[in-house]
């Protein structure tokens, strides 16, 4: 084992001469062996080693009895020593937290703080090889995604330093071996045993038979979970080119807008990492329930040949796709209200959703643009109204015979669905459609000395 978890650590960069660790120990068997093995590397390359232990409360005297166990085991040792008591029971009362996570999060925060307070390189912990093992077997039942499989990782940055795991090269039986090899007592804590029902399914059957079949299955879950961390990372990294062609917005709220087309240029992989990623950015915390159901889900929306469709996913989340533009938000989709206002001239007239219109004489040279119409009052009847879209309406287009129906404009312009039913169109007193604004026009407009002349301008919201 020595040799194997010395290769272990150089290969991983876990350690440097001259550092400060901390040493997560319980007194049980791992982390012991632990402390023990790293004390055998303290003098050759000049370690500060400071032991860390932590009384849960949770099994009357016995549990701080393990403490004052790995005191007396630091002070023979020649090890520095730091223990803690914390009220688990409290913890678990004010957050609501089950036992285990409410031991683990106190366990953690103390932990941290010891970081800071030696300014420790790293904090060393007694996972081994089967401890990964089952984790990832534990992943693999409860996820179908790959960068949900990746078990434990070897270093990974905590506090000011590192979170450290030198015995994820050995297994449990090399590390039985080395305490008995060494003469080294241990506690036992009995609720070790008293693990979640699928972890101890795992180590009770599963991991038994795996190990008998290949005694090296340790290793291959361990370079399993580096190779898929590798891995994962340069996908993550590719799918930066993903999202450099989607829009990321937080002005009111997070809102994500990209193209569909061009999102489908990308492979598969970088398509299902990115979509994730878009996820990250829009959920404050990771959402529990985003399955690879969702992916799906998602997947069928890009493939899919209507025109228009959404989603809706956790906590309020919309992604909806009109032709090739699909948004995700939070945003409440618009109350589906009509309205009809009279347009008096000379007046700002504001619509619902905070755009404005207004309508001026006007005469002498003027210039259209989208949001711009000018007509010859001649033949409008005044007043003018402003409203919502009418089943069935036509406007006959300047300069063309016949007319077309709104409906086909708003196809033709590739209009999002949710949009139409609230889109501003502009008639005459005799219902005479002039202006489908920012789409199309209608209305005479003959030369401009024939005038008077009316103009009118649109603003929509973010130009108010
Ligand atoms: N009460 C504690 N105080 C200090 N470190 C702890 C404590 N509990 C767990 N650890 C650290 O977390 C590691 C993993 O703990 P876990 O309980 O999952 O495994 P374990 O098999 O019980 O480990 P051990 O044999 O060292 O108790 C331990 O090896 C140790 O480094």
């Amino acid at each position: 084992m020595d040799h194997a978890v010395q290769t272990f650590i150089s290969k991983h960069q876990m350690i440097q001469p001259h550092q400060t660790l901390l040493v997560a120990v319980s007194g049980g068997p791992d982390s012991v062996a632990l402390l023990h093995f790293l004390c055998t590397m303290k003098k050759s390359f000049s370690l500060r080693l400071i032991a860390v232990s932590v009384d849960h409360q949770l099994r009357g005297e016995e549990s701080e009895e393990d403490l004052r166990f790995v005191e007396s085991l630091c002070e023979e040792w020649g090890v520095e020593f730091v223990g803690t008591s914390v009220d688990v029971q409290t913890y678990k009362k004010d957050t609501g937290k089950g036992t285990q996570e409410a031991a683990r999060e106190l366990r953690y925060a103390f932990f941290e703080k010891m970081m800071y307070a030696y300014e420790a390189d790293a904090l060393a912990m007694g996972h081994h090889g089967d401890d990964q093992a089952e984790t990832i077997l534990m992943q693999l039942m409860r996820s179908a995604r790959p960068e949900a499989v990746q078990g434990m990782p070897a270093s990974r940055p905590f506090a000011c330093g590192k979170i450290i795991r030198p015995f994820l090269a050995a297994s449990k039986n090399q590390i039985a071996s080395y305490l008995e090899a060494q003469a080294l007592e241990v506690r036992m804590d009995p609720s070790n045993e008293e693990t979640e029902y699928t972890r101890n399914a795992i180590r009770q059957y599963l991991l038994p038979f795996m190990k008998e079949n290949n005694p090296q299955f340790h290793k291959h879950m361990q370079v399993w979970s580096e190779r898929a961390r590798e891995e994962r990372s340069y996908i993550n990294e590719q799918a930066q080119k993903v999202l450099e062609t989607v829009h990321f917005s937080s002005n009111v709220e997070k809102f994500v807008q990209l193209s569909k087309q061009t999102f489908k240029t990308f492979p598969l992989a970088l398509q299902r990492t990115a979509f994730h990623l878009i996820l990250n950015y829009l959920y404050v915390n990771q959402n529990e329930d985003i399955s690879y159901l969702h992916e799906e889900m998602f997947m069928n929306l890009l493939n899919d040949e209507k025109p228009n469709a959404s989603l809706d996913f956790p906590e309020g989340l919309k992604i909806i796709r009109a032709y090739d533009d699909i948004t995700f938000s939070f945003a409440k989709v618009q109350e589906w209200k009509e309205y009809s206002y009279i347009l008096e001239m000379e007046e700002e007239l504001q619509l619902p959703d905070g755009s404005q219109i207004r309508a001026d004489w006007f005469s002498g040279d003027g210039t259209e643009d989208a949001y711009t119409y000018l007509c010859d009052s001649h033949h409008v009847k005044l007043p003018l109204v402003v409203r919502t879209r009418q089943e069935g309406d036509r406007i006959r287009l300047r300069g063309m015979n016949g007319s077309k129906k709104v409906k086909d404009i708003f196809i033709d312009q590739k209009i999002p669905a949710r949009l139409r039913p609230t889109w501003p169109i502009v008639t005459d007193q005799t219902g005479k459609i002039l202006w489908v604004v920012g789409l199309k026009k209608g209305g005479e407009r003959t030369s401009l000395s024939s005038g008077p002349w009316l103009r009118l301008h649109y603003k929509n919201k973010a130009d108010t």
